[in-house]
Order: structure tokens, then sequence, then C-alpha cells
């Protein structure tokens, strides 16, 4: 579990996180949504430590990550899987040259278990057959699952994703989304996805927390973000006439 308490971000006289205060649990999908510049990257930054807080606090597991040692640090990193916004693979690399970097950085293991080990979660990612294929002669949607796989590859007991359907069909998106989704329970992962995606927040969102002006506006699941009368969420969520009609449909059913 990941406990934020009254988290403050800014750069110089600019704020940008202005005390948010929420948890993320194990084997839960949560995503982050906002509008442009609502300060959902700052947020994913300084969860993943790239950023220190002005104030406040980000625990993992009860570990405070301000106060960890040089060795508590290198262990908490090796907890942490990150999928970028466009994959970020090696193009030169093949998949399992990718997926075994952080294998090769962190881990002294032989080579046949790193191998192993790559090829077990290639195979939870349905990519069995492309170990000796380079990036570049995958599609979006496998190149996000090389991405996954390597993500997952050290086991973490966080994975945070940017943006994980940036670039994908909406078909596509939904496979991934699952994936994540599954990935996340299986192994009770603590999952945290930034994301634009609306579709995202009506399939997975098992906690959503919307950030506006910095601040948390909303949390809740994404069956509560269909019944919700909080303005800020609705005129954001259901701007589009598609989601209103979502939701439309999904209040009438239940009344
Ligand atoms: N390193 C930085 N230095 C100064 N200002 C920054 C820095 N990083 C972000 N900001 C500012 O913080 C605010 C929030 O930015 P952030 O990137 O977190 O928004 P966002 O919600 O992720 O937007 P988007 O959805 O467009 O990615 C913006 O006004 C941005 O200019």
């Amino acid at each position: 579990m990941i406990e934020v308490k009254n988290l403050h971000k800014g750069f110089g006289d600019v704020k940008v996180l202005k005390g948010i205060t929420t948890t993320f649990e194990a084997g839960k999908t949560s995503l982050i949504i906002g509008q442009s510049g609502s300060g959902k990257t700052v947020f994913l930054k300084s969860l993943i430590g790239l950023h220190e807080p002005e104030e406040g606090t980000i625990s993992f597991d009860g570990r405070i990550n301000t106060e960890f040692t040089i060795e508590a640090k290198r262990q908490w990193r090796q907890e942490i899987g990150m999928v970028f916004q466009g994959s970020a693979l090696f193009d030169s690399q093949t998949v399992e040259e990718n997926v075994m970097f952080p294998l090769k950085m962190f881990t002294k293991k032989p080579l046949d278990e790193m191998l192993d080990r790559v090829n077990f979660v290639l195979k939870r990612v349905n990519l069995e057959d492309s170990n000796k294929k380079f990036p570049g002669e995958l599609s979006g949607g496998m190149q996000k699952r090389v991405a996954i796989a390597r993500a997952i590859v050290m086991n973490p007991k966080y994975l945070f994703c940017d943006e994980p359907n940036s670039g994908l069909d909406p078909q596509t998106a939904i496979v991934i989304d699952n994936l994540i989704q599954e990935i996340t329970d299986e192994y009770k992962i603590t999952t945290v996805i930034n994301t634009h995606d609306m579709n995202s927040v009506m399939e997975i969102g098992e906690k959503i927390l919307f950030l506006r002006n910095g601040k948390k506006a909303w949390e809740g699941s994404s069956e509560e973000i269909f019944k919700t009368d909080n303005e800020a969420v609705v005129s954001f969520v259901y701007s589009s006439n598609l989601f209103k009609k979502v939701r439309e449909a999904y209040l009438n059913e239940k009344s």
C-alpha cells in the first residue's frame, strides 16, 4: 500500500501539488485523472522519487521514501516497475534483451535463470514467440506488452504506468488495460496509472483520483464515478456525448 499525506510540491513560486492525501492499495488498479496541467505527472514523479516533496510524506508499506538509507532506497528501487509513455524500449536490443535488462542491472542471477524469468513474463503477456525480434518489428500494442513484461520482470510490489494507452487503438488499449489489471490482481501489485483515457476509467478504475489545480478534487471507484454529482468530475469525465449517454444509461438502469 502507498500512503500519501498532505503532499506539496512546487517549482519556485509555482505551487503544483497542494496538499494531496490519498492511499493506493495492493492488488488494485488506481488511476490518476485530471486536465492537462493539473499535476498528474508531477504527482507520479513524486511517487517514484523523482521529485522530493516540499511538505508531506509518501510511504510504501509503512516506509517513508524520503527517510530511506542508501541501501533501503536501492531495495525500494527494485520493488518498482515502470511502464513509460511510448514504451521506452531500447531499439537496438531484442525483446529478450530489453526484458532482461533490469535483471542484469539489479541481480547476479545466472543467465539461464534470467532467461527462464524472461520467458515466464513474456508468456504472461502473451508474447512467447518474440524473443529475438527488435522493437521496430512489433506493433504498438506488442511494444506495450514488452514494456509491461520488462516492468514486472523483477516481480515489483509497485507498478507505475504513464499513459499506457497513448498511441493505441481503442481495442488494443482495452487489451493492455485488462492485462495490467489482471497482473495487478494476480501478483497483488500496487498499481498507479496516469491516464487521459476515459475508457480505462470505466473499465479498470478500481480507484480513481481526480486532480484539479494540484488538489484532490474527488476520489472513488468507476462505479461511483457514474453516480457522483460532483460538478468538476461530471464536466471533466462526461465532456464527450458518448460518455454522457453511457452515464445516463447506467443511471436509468439503476433507478
Ligand atoms: N520541472 C518543472 N519545473 C517547473 N514547472 C513544472 C515542472 N514540471 C511541471 N511543472 C508545471 O506543473 C504543472 C503541472 O504539470 P504536469 O505535467 O504535472 O501536468 P499534467 O496533469 O501531467 O498534464 P498533462 O495531462 O498535459 O500531461 C504545469 O503547470 C507545469 O508547467
